[in-house]
C-alpha cells in the first residue's frame, strides 16, 4: 500500500483539494506536543549533530556521499562538501536540535535537518515562520526498517515544540501532495567531460568537437561593472532581493544577516556577483552554488562539477545577458555543467542559452498548509532549496 505514512500526515489529499479552506490544515496545540523523542528500534540512538565539530561533520559527509540522492539511472550521487553543509545548515537563528542524527554503535546511519525560514505564502498578510526540511538520508544497508517515517516524525516534533507548524521541502519523488512540479535543465560548459561521464550522449550526427563548438563561451563576461559581491553590498542586495521576490506566490523574507550568510561568496560553496555600473549603485546580481556529484562507476572521472542557479535579480541588465555571464563565470570557475529549475523567471533564459531538459522533476511540498490554488506553476515559485 503506497504512502502508508503520508496518508497519516496533514497534507491535502485528492478529494480534499476542493473542500479544505486555505491556511493551516491542522491547528497546532503546543500543550499536546509530545515532550520526549520517538522510540527507536533497539541499539538505534538519537543524536544532535554538531556540524562545527570536524569528526561529526565528517560522519555526515560520508553518510551522504555514500547514501544520499542519486539520479534516476544511478550513475551519479550528490557529494555535498563539509563547507557546503556548514553553509546550508548553520544559518542565523539555527536550532542545534534540528540537525538530527541516528547512530548505531556510534556510527551515523540516519540523518534529517531543518533550518528556520520565514515564508511568504500567496496573498497571506502574515509571513509564516516555519522550517525548511532537507537531507533526509537512511544508510543503504538499513533501508526498509521504516526509519525514514520516524526521522520525519521526530524532526516534526522538534519543530512543533518551538511552536512552528509548517514546513517546506522538495523531493524528486511524488508523495502526497506536491504544491508544484518543477523541471530541471542543464547547460553544458564542458561538453567533452559530460559525454565521457555519460551525463550527455551524442546522437549519430553529433561529434564531440561539434558539441564543444556549439557550447563554446566567451572568455570574459559581457556586463560592465560585474564583480564578486562583498560585505559592503549586503544592504543593497537585501533590498533588491526582497523587492524582486514579491512577484512570486511563494518566497522567503531575508534579513541583512541572512543575506550576508546566504550570498557572501564562499570558495567552492556559493558564488555571487553584483553589477555596479554607477559608483556605489548595485542594480543586479547573480548567484550559483557548488554541488558536485560523484560519478558512481567511471574509469576516467570521479566527479561531475555542477553549478546550480541560486537567486538572480535583474533590474537593469537583461536577464538573458545576466545569465549568459553566469555561464561564463561558472565555466571560468571550472564547472562542467550549469543546472537550473524552470522556477521564477528562468523560462526566459533556458531555451535561448541552450539549456537542455533533465530527465526528472523536482517537486515542492508545503506541510500542513492548504493553498488557495491547489498547485502553483513553476514560475510562481520564488524559493530555491540546496
Ligand atoms: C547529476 O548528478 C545528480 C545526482 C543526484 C540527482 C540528480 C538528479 C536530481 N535529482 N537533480 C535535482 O534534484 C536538481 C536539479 C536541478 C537543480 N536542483 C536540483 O536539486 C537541488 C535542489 C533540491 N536538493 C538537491 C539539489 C543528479
Amino acid at each position: 500500500k503506497p504512502h502508508q505514512f503520508w496518508e497519516t500526515q496533514p497534507m491535502p489529499n485528492i478529494n480534499e483539494l476542493d473542500s479544505l479552506k486555505p491556511g493551516p490544515i491542522q491547528e497546532g496545540i503546543l500543550a499536546e506536543v509530545r515532550q520526549d523523542p520517538y522510540n527507536l528500534i533497539s541499539k538505534f540512538e538519537w543524536c544532535n549533530v554538531d556540524l562545527r565539530n570536524d569528526e561529526q561533520a565528517q560522519q555526515v559527509y560520508t553518510l551522504l556521499k555514500e547514501n544520499y540522492v542519486e539520479d534516476d539511472d544511478n550513475m551519479f550521487r550528490f557529494d555535498y562538501s563539509i563547507d557546503f553543509l556548514r553553509w546550508a545548515l548553520l544559518p542565523p537563528g539555527q536550532h542545534p536540535d534540528w540537525i538530527v542524527g541516528v547512530k548505531v554503535n556510534q556510527k551515523l546511519v540516519g540523518f534529517i535537518t531543518g533550518i528556520p525560514v520565514t515564508l511568504h505564502i500567496e496573498n497571506q498578510q502574515t509571513k509564516v515562520k516555519m522550517t525548511e526540511i532537507n537531507f533526509l538520508c537512511v544508510h543503504k544497508k538499513i533501508r526498509a526498517n521504516r526509519l525514514a517515517p520516524v526521522l520525519i516524525k521526530e524532526i516534526t516534533r522538534r519543530v512543533h515544540i518551538k511552536n512552528m507548524w509548517q514546513a517546506v521541502y522538495t523531493a524528486g519523488i511524488v508523495v502526497p501532495t506536491p504544491i508544484s512540479q518543477t523541471r530541471y535543465y542543464h547547460r553544458s560548459l564542458n561538453a567533452k567531460k559530460l559525454i565521457e561521464v555519460g551525463f550527455s550522449s551524442l546522437s549519430a550526427r553529433q561529434t564531440i568537437s561539434r558539441q564543444q563548438k556549439l557550447y563554446k563561451l566567451p572568455e570574459e563576461p559581457k556586463t560592465q561593472g560585474l564583480r564578486p559581491m562583498k560585505k559592503k553590498d549586503v544592504a543593497q542586495v537585501t533590498k533588491l532581493l526582497n523587492e524582486y521576490l514579491k512577484q512570486f506566490k511563494l518566497y522567503f523574507k531575508y534579513t541583512e544577516d541572512e543575506v550576508k550568510h546566504w550570498f557572501i561568496p564562499r570558495k567552492d560553496v556559493i558564488s555571487t556577483y553584483v553589477v555596479e555600473k554607477e559608483q556605489g549603485v548595485v542594480t543586479d546580481f547573480l548567484s550559483f552554488y557548488n554541488l558536485p556529484s560523484q560519478v558512481i562507476k567511471n574509469p576516467k572521472h570521479t566527479h561531475l562539477r555542477a553549478a546550480y542557479s541560486y537567486y538572480n535579480v535583474a533590474t537593469k541588465t537583461p536577464i538573458v545577458q545576466l545569465m549568459y555571464d553566469a555561464l561564463i563565470l561558472a565555466k571560468n570557475e571550472g564547472y562542467d555543467v550549469f543546472n537550473a529549475l524552470d522556477i521564477m523567471e528562468n523560462e526566459k533564459f533556458l531555451k535561448e542559452l541552450m539549456f537542455c531538459p533533465g530527465d526528472g522533476q523536482l517537486n515542492y511540498y508545503l506541510y500542513n498548509w492548504k493553498l488557495e490554488s491547489n498547485m502553483l506553476k513553476p514560475e510562481e515559485i520564488g524559493i530555491v532549496l540546496v
